[in-house]
């Protein structure tokens, strides 16, 4: 599971990314949807076990500045050819949004075989993502995000073209260091089984 953060204030950077390494959650990703996303990447990438990613990368600029403030991974929520270029020429695992079949194909034809399937929800949940998978096979693999919840997580994750799912309800509401603990043990604990 990986809890997808928008965080508004750098100082929670550090005590929020401890808090989820600690209930389990080490893949972290950070939205480029605050002034001070860059810095809370920076932040939580000296949190010990963390690996920090960017999200809602929209182009190659973005995804130049994530990775110089030390993003270990981009999710993005579409794709583009631009974008997917500038992710291999970084060398930086990349996960795009697709929403369609086109979405994939255009993926396939890049190179790409890991997409976010965005918004999952709203595009149908999983009876969209089933239909999807049977056209593409076992070596497509997708992480939804977008109107996942604690209670339809394991749902999702037990399909066997999922391979991860992300949402930002590990972190939502006010920054509780304990609440934010104990909601990622129990979204790890969804993962192992
Ligand atoms: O923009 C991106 O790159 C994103 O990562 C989008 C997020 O995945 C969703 O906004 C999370 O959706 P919720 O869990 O429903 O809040």
């Amino acid at each position: 599971m990986m809890p997808v953060l928008v965080v508004k204030d750098v100082s929670l950077a550090r005590p929020m990314a401890e808090a989820l390494v600690a209930g389990g959650l080490s893949t972290l990703e950070v939205t480029l949807r605050t002034p001070c996303a860059l810095e809370v990447i920076q932040e939580m990438s000296k949190v010990e076990g963390a690996l920090v990613g960017a999200g809602t990368v929209l182009n190659p600029d973005d995804l130049e500045r994530a990775v110089k403030a030390g993003s270990q991974f981009i999710v993005s929520p579409g794709l583009t050819a631009p974008l997917a270029q500038a992710a291999k020429a970084h060398d930086v695992p990349f996960l795009p949004g697709v929403a369609n079949a086109g979405d994939i194909m255009r993926g396939l034809d890049l190179g790409l075989s890991r997409f976010k399937f965005f918004p999952a929800v709203t595009n149908g949940g999983i009876p969209a993502l089933k239909s999807l998978a049977s056209v593409f096979g076992t070596n497509v693999r997708f992480c939804p995000t977008g109107g996942i919840t604690e209670q339809t997580a394991a749902d999702w994750l037990a399909l066997p073209t999922v391979s991860c799912v992300g949402g930002s309800w590990v972190t939502a509401g006010e920054f509780d260091a304990e609440k934010v603990r104990q909601r990622a043990t129990a979204a790890a604990l969804l993962q192992q089984n």
